[in-house]
């Protein structure tokens, strides 16, 4: 199988005019993407970073040997990308055989969780890693005030040792104040964004400590990077995405579902809609992001889908293989009706379960765009990270938004910040 065949893309359940019509368009805007700011991120698999990757790898190392806990503190663009690599690769109860428990902090203000993880710390040997690239995002930056206290009353000066500083090289309150208490620093590259950052030291220095091999991780980001080089749709499937979902909002579908039937997925989902809500949602312009869980969510939301209101149109990623699955047992005494399924494995009648679903979806009019990929594994997951960061690029270009800033977030920041200010 080449790189250029590890995503299929099928549109199913609705016709489109020619796709090919796109193709000028696309090509214009995929020699402009490089020229614009923040795009560092698009040939970052390609670069050498044998150093940087070894001195993440070393320091994981050192995480797994002196923690049983690394908190990651960081939100949006700062924790989500590695929430979903972990969630993903990791077992669903436990952690990885050579990995360590990985949690988050400051992606929200809740003082029950603050609290609650404080009193979880007591009885673990604790590392944390603060994730900002601005530096002053108020929901980590909280966080960070809160477990470094913490973590200097524990450790004394040992602390210094087990806070490891991801942000910008230059700038920022966070680069400041980690130069100033001597706290070992990796750098978050001028030209990507939040977003993009997955492949940076962001998510490579959580998920590695979580027992994610990251160099796989960046292999299949590089074969990525290489199979989407070209703008031609016939063969860039990451494009051929891009435009497909573009055509489908020209035709009033408003709103695009990623929908996956396994559960450790839904992590990947809550990253794939930072990425194109904030990337796309401006000038009261895109489709707004939502995610599922199949088969869990069509017991919810699954109704609406194939009934309510006819604006959506769903994305199903599935993996033809998974790397684990058991055998429905036989029961003798068949009281619960269901030896008709005995004969398969969990997996298949998911798999059934999940081609039952866009049949009926068929029926109730949703466009289905299926991207089926080989083995839900390390190295096809680092595929379709970039899979997803390159047809973003394309989308919202195509919506003629800037993909790359998200202005629209400051105003509650700022409503927010005059309201604290406010006498009490
Ligand atoms: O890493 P920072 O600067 O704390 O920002 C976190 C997140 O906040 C935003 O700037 C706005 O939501 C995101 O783009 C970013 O991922």
């Amino acid at each position: 199988m080449s790189a250029n065949e590890i995503i299929q893309t099928k549109l199913l359940n609705c016709t489109l005019d020619e796709i090919g019509q796109y193709q000028e368009r696309v090509t214009r805007i995929h020699h402009d993407l490089p020229q614009q700011d923040f795009t560092g991120w698009l040939d970052l698999p390609l670069r050498e970073q044998d150093e940087l990757v070894t001195s993440l790898e070393n320091i994981a190392q050192e995480v797994k040997a002196c923690a049983d806990v690394l908190v990651v503190i960081g939100i949006g663009g700062s924790f989500l990308g590695a929430h979903a690599v972990q969630e993903a690769l990791t077992p669903y109860f436990g952690k990885a055989a050579n990995g360590i428990e990985v949690i988050y902090a400051g992606q929200h203000m809740s003082g029950a969780y603050v609290k609650q993880l404080l009193a979880y710390l007591d009885s673990k040997q604790v590392y944390v890693n603060v994730i900002s690239k601005s530096g002053g995002t108020m929901e980590p930056a909280l966080a960070f005030r809160t477990l470094r206290l913490y973590m200097e009353e524990r450790y004394g000066n040992k602390a210094t040792e087990r806070i490891i500083v991801t942000t910008d090289g230059e700038k920022g309150i966070l680069k400041g104040l980690a130069d100033q208490a001597g706290y070992r620093q990796f750098v978050i590259p001028d030209d990507v964004g939040g977003r993009f950052s997955v492949l940076t030291p962001v998510g490579l220095l959580p998920i590695a400590v979580a027992g994610v091999d990251i160099r796989t991780l960046l292999a299949g980001a590089k074969d990525a990077a290489i199979a989407f080089s070209e703008a031609d749709l016939a063969s860039n499937v990451a494009y051929r995405y891009a435009v497909l979902r573009h055509m489908l909002y020209e035709k009033g579908y408003t709103m695009e579902i990623l929908a996956s039937f396994e559960p450790s997925l839904s992590k990947l989902g809550a990253w794939w809609q930072q990425l194109f809500g904030e990337s796309e949602g401006k000038d009261h312009k895109g489709l707004y992001p939502a995610t599922v869980n199949f088969s869990t969510d069509l017991h919810s939301i699954g109704q609406f889908i194939q009934e309510g209101s006819r604006v959506m149109f769903e994305t199903v990623v599935h993996f033809n293989e998974l790397t684990d699955d058991l055998a429905v047992p036989f029961d003798a005494r068949d009281e619960d009706g269901l030896n008709y399924v005995s004969n398969r494995t969990f997996n298949e009648v998911n798999a059934i379960c999940e081609e039952g679903t866009i049949l009926a979806h068929a029926e109730g009019e949703v466009p289905v765009i299926q991207l089926a990929l080989p083995t839900l594994d390390t190295y096809h997951l680092g595929y379709l990270l970039y899979f997803f960061m390159k047809a973003c690029g394309m989308s919202a270009s195509l919506l003629e938004v800037n993909p790359f800033n998200q202005p629209g977030v400051e105003a509650y920041k700022k409503k927010m910040q005059a309201l604290l200010k406010e006498d009490k």
